[in-house]
């Protein structure tokens, strides 16, 4: 068993529901801890971070952290945290999981470092994901770099001096992310330029809040082609509070405008940067009745959808639950500019493609878009792959509760690299699930 009470592997047989109804808390932002706990170990004394997440990704970075030379202690919700500066140890291995952002960020730190070596227990996912883009550029910045083609595993060793570097922005903006949580740290700071058409600003622009949250200056031009840090600089210790998760509660949302009744969700602050914000507003336009008041929005649900057309991009981490929505809605709903989709931890495009048309849903994809026609109703009654992906498993999810007969997710207990509570939260809200042991992790 888990601290969450389930078996450590499981398929999840997921009950049709008629209504959600309850409260809720959001948990903590996923994207916002692993900032706060990097920086907060960048810095030289002892930092309290507010409210950490739970998930395994949260856990990652602390590993990690810790495996460098960082003090960490849980204490209650928060994890306080005594940094090493700008002297993370050398000759050590780092295993981020299956952590994207975290496994990247720490590429970039690691050229502080000596012989730094990132290896993951998940070849099949993390490992497939391209690092060429950012371990070319710290290459380019004088970085002494081996890896497996472009993947994991790599080893990186220092030192770097700084100045100006071109970084491709196209794949995912986690590369340039990782090089501006270097930059203060490097004796002639960074002129970053991102180069090709930049994906996922709003994460960027989470990096450089986290930086200013931790008294480093830097300025960026308004597209964020340009991020210039100057050099020599110190992230200042303190004490930083974790907002609500956007990308895990937008499938919270979206579950809650399918079914009836009521669902109120709070701890998401209405001005912040987190692009999956934007589920907001995307499930307002498809129909869904969501009111706000203060940090809480109240959904009530049961309203019919209709099919949107949006780009994609500015909320990446929430296209996954609005496509479950799409899936029920009327009309054909298009996600335009997503190909970064197709590099994370499933191909986010195709995989989704191939689920939702076994479960009688029409689909269609191109390089990069992703188009959903909605169903008048779900037949159920089958198994589908979670692909170890957790945003397919809260897709898949949302999709059980609204089909006639219960759907099995295999390998559900990925959920646990961001929503650790995800079917706990769904529970209290009314949901009915059935936790299957497995033997594969
Ligand atoms: O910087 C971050 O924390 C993240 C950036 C995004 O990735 P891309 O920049 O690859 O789109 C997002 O999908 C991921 O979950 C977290
Ligand atoms: C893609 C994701 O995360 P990461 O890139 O950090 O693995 C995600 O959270 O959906």
């Amino acid at each position: 068993m888990s601290p969450d009470g389930l078996p450590e592997a499981f398929d999840v047989l997921v009950h049709p529901a008629r209504g959600l109804s309850g409260e809720l808390r959001a948990q903590p932002s996923k994207n916002y801890t692993t900032r706060y706990l990097l920086a907060a170990a960048l810095a030289g004394g002892e930092t309290r971070v507010v409210g950490v997440a739970t998930s395994e990704d949260a856990g990652a970075m602390l590993r990690c952290l810790e495996a460098w030379g960082a003090g960490v202690s849980l204490v209650g919700e928060d994890a306080v945290i005594r940094g090493f500066g700008a002297s993370p140890r050398a000759g050590v291995t780092l295993n981020p999981g299956n952590a994207g952002a975290v496994a990247r960020f720490l590429m970039g730190v690691a050229a502080l470092t000596t012989d730094t070596t990132l290896i993951t227990d998940y070849p099949d996912s993390l490992g497939k994901r391209p690092q060429a883009d950012l371990l070319e550029a710290l290459e380019r910045l004088g970085a002494r770099v081996n890896s497996h083609g472009g993947r994991l595993p790599v080893t990186i060793s220092g030192p770097v001096q700084g100045g100006m570097v071109e970084v491709s922005a196209e794949r995912s903006s986690q590369y340039a992310s990782a090089l501006i949580f270097l930059g203060p740290l490097l004796p002639r700071g960074l002129d970053l330029r991102l180069t090709g058409q930049i994906k996922s600003h709003a994460p960027l622009r989470q990096t450089l809040d986290t930086l200013g949250a931790f008294g480093v200056s830097y300025s960026a031009s308004e597209d964020l082609s340009r991020v210039s840090i100057p050099g020599g600089q110190t992230y200042r210790a303190g004490r930083v509070a974790v907002p609500g998760d956007y990308p895990g509660s937008a499938a919270i949302l979206a579950a809650a405008a399918l079914l009836l009744g009521e669902v109120r969700l709070d701890n998401l602050r209405e001005h912040d940067l987190q692009g999956e914000r934007e589920a907001v507003a995307v499930l307002r336009d498809m129909g869904a009745d969501i009111v706000r008041e203060g940090d809480t929005l109240i959904v009530h649900g049961g309203q019919p959808l209709c099919a949107v057309t949006r780009d994609g991009d500015g909320f990446t981490d929430a296209v996954q639950a609005l496509t479950a929505a799409a899936a029920l809605a009327q009309g054909t709903t298009t996600w335009e500019n997503v190909s970064t989709l197709r590099l994370k931890e499933c191909d986010r495009i195709s995989d989704t493609r191939r689920e939702l048309q076994r479960l009688g849903i029409g689909a269609e994809e191109t390089a990069d878009s992703l188009s959903v026609t909605g169903a008048a109703r779900i037949a159920g009654g089958v198994t589908a792959d979670g692909h170890g992906d957790h945003r397919m498993i809260m897709l898949l999810t949302l999709l059980g509760l609204k089909a006639d007969a219960p759907i099995r997710i295999t390998g559900a207990h990925h959920i646990r690299k961001s929503y650790p509570l995800f079917f706990r939260h769904l529970e209290t809200l009314g949901a009915r699930f059935d936790y299957l042991p497995t033997d594969t992790p």
